[in-house]
């Protein structure tokens, strides 16, 4: 009986559940600098990531075991490796980088394809905010295409990984839908 509730109520608060979440984007987006403000509160010094990073957190009690992908040309053929049993992916976009949107959105809808990622929640950080020549969130999902996505959660976020605006708004979105749809 202890049992009994004790599951239920793990189930309806989600402790001890564990979620795997991927950060995609181009390089250079701000994909681990978002992961360890998010695991430590504090921008990083970064370099370029060539293979992954990976840090497991606790938010809102769920377990999540985040994982940040480089993002340069010839490591996104290796997104795919880590699809599977994905709940979530968040792709991250520098949005003062108008030249490269098409590329962003290619290798978005390319992701979105996949078959291991049709139950994922999506959500789009348009990052890099506090930059002066950065396009607003409307403008990075017009450039994206986001309105395209059918029968999917997903939100764009206007955030920045140095000042932190954003991130917690966008993060907050995603654990409540995806806790939802698990239920
Ligand atoms: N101004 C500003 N700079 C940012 C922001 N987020 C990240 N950066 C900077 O952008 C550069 C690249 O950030 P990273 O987090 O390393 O980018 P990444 O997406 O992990 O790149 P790859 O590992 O190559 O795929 C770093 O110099 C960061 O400090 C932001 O919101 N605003
Ligand atoms: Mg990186």
């Amino acid at each position: 009986m202890g049992n009994f509730f004790s599951s239920m109520f793990d189930r309806l608060w989600g402790v001890n559940r564990e979620m795997r979440i991927l950060i995609l984007g181009l390089d250079g987006a701000g994909k681990t600098t978002i992961l360890y403000r998010l695991q430590i509160g504090e921008v990083v010094t970064t370099k370029p990531t060539i293979g992954f990073n990976v840090e497991t957190l606790v938010y809102k009690n769920l377990k999540l075991n985040v994982w940040d992908l480089g993002g340069q040309t010839s490591i996104r053929p290796y997104w795919r490796c880590y699809y599977s049993n994905t709940a979530a992916v968040i792709f991250v976009v520098d949005s003062t980088d108008r030249d490269r949107m098409p590329t962003a959105a290619h290798e978005l809808h390319l992701m979105l394809r996949e078959d291991e990622l049709q139950d994922a929640a999506l959500l789009v950080f348009a990052n890099k905010q506090d930059q002066p020549a950065a396009l607003s969130a409307s403008e990075v999902s017009r450039e994206l295409n986001l309105v395209e996505l059918k029968d999917r959660s997903w939100s764009i976020v206007a955030s920045s990984a140095t000042n932190g605006d954003g991130i917690s708004e966008g993060l907050d979105w995603l654990i409540d839908v995806v806790r939802e749809e698990q239920m």
